[in-house]
């Protein structure tokens, strides 16, 4: 089990790997998860601030324990192979079960605590939601495309590693001291039991406004992510989950630095495009995430997209993920 310098080192250390984290370890980092230290809570977990000697960590407590071991396993196995600058790093992992003796229904038991935890590093400016304005304020254009980017680039390498994110929207995108967006909470387990009965399954998956309509229908493909991801750019072009294109390209143009107006210009429709190619009802019409990427690299091959596009389409059918 790695110990606080163990950690410290692994934060200051790129190429060390996630680790077997104590849950003693996590709990004096977060001293004992202080209300002081919380950062905020989702549908699943609290998320709290972990201090150590050279920085800090995010500890993320899953409030459900019920969550089966094997499913927990295979959250941890899912993140501990991701490494990539735009998506959360992954520190760690601590499941801990401790025997509790109390009374359930007049008999005196021994009763399972569970305590599962995952450990990230800490990304300190918020989440994109935050910083989602309209064109004419806020966020210049170079700071939005650079966010759009490194965001694609993110989703590739999940894609790459044939990971659906499943629910991609601006709160799970966090922002670092420089604006650099990381993915987070991918692959964190959305399958869990149900509480009140304590027996039913419950898929939980998506946010509303960014799901693709097959998530409806129960089917989760690499392509669904790309509808998330093209409500996220209309929103971060726009302000708006969909907007209507001139008016936005208008704006822009009005507020663009002057030297750049025109690549910048080129920049803005190509991602007003992508948000409508993006979210196609069918997942077969929507770009793959690497098309998306040669784009916005301003590799000017329009044309060859669809080509390209329904090629992949045929080569993922045929591997049975798209
Ligand atoms: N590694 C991190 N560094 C800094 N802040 C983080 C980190 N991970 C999560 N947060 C913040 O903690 C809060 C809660 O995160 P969490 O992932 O539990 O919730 P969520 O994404 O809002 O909800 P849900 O998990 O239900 O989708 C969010 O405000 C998020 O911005």
């Amino acid at each position: 089990m790695a110990t606080l310098s163990d950690l410290e080192r692994m934060l200051s250390d790129e190429s060390e790997g996630p680790k077997a984290l104590p849950l003693s370890l996590l709990f004096d980092i977060t001293k004992g998860f202080s209300d002081d230290l919380k950062i905020g809570s989702g549908g699943f977990a609290v998320v709290y601030k972990g201090i150590l000697g050279n920085g800090l960590v995010a500890v993320k407590r899953l409030n459900n324990s019920y969550m089966i071991d094997e499913e927990f396993l295979q959250e941890v196995k899912c993140l501990i192979k991701v490494k990539h600058q735009n998506v959360v790093r992954f520190l760690g992992y601590c499941a801990d079960t401790q025997g509790v003796a109390e009374t359930y229904n007049g008999n005196f038991v021994m009763a399972d605590v569970h305590q599962r935890l995952f450990c990230f590093e800490y990304v300190p400016n918020g989440n994109l939601g935050a910083y989602i304005s309209e064109a004419s304020h806020g966020l210049e254009w170079r700071k939005r495309y650079q966010i759009i980017k490194g965001i694609c680039e993110g989703l590739n390498y999940l894609h790459q590693n044939n990971i659906v994110h499943s629910d991609l929207n601006p709160a799970n995108i966090l922002l670092d001291n420089n604006m650099v967006p990381k993915i987070a909470d991918f692959g964190v387990s959305r399958c869990f039991r149900d509480n009140q009965s304590g027996d039913i399954l419950t898929k939980v998956v998506g946010t509303m406004g960014y799901m693709a309509p097959e998530f409806f229908s129960g089917k989760i493909k690499l392509k669904s992510d790309i509808y998330s991801l093209g409500v996220i750019i209309t929103e971060i072009v726009t302000g708006k989950r969909h907007s209507e294109d001139e008016d936005v390209i208008e704006i822009w143009r009005n507020r663009l630095e002057r030297s750049k107006e025109h690549s910048q210009l080129e920049q803005v429709k190509v991602c007003v495009k992508l948000g409508t190619e993006c979210t196609e009802f069918n997942p077969g019409k929507r770009p793959p995430i690497q098309l998306i990427i040669d784009r916005l690299a301003e590799k000017k091959k329009y044309g060859l997209v669809h080509q390209n596009c329904s090629e992949f389409d045929g080569r993922a059918r045929r591997k049975g993920f798209q």
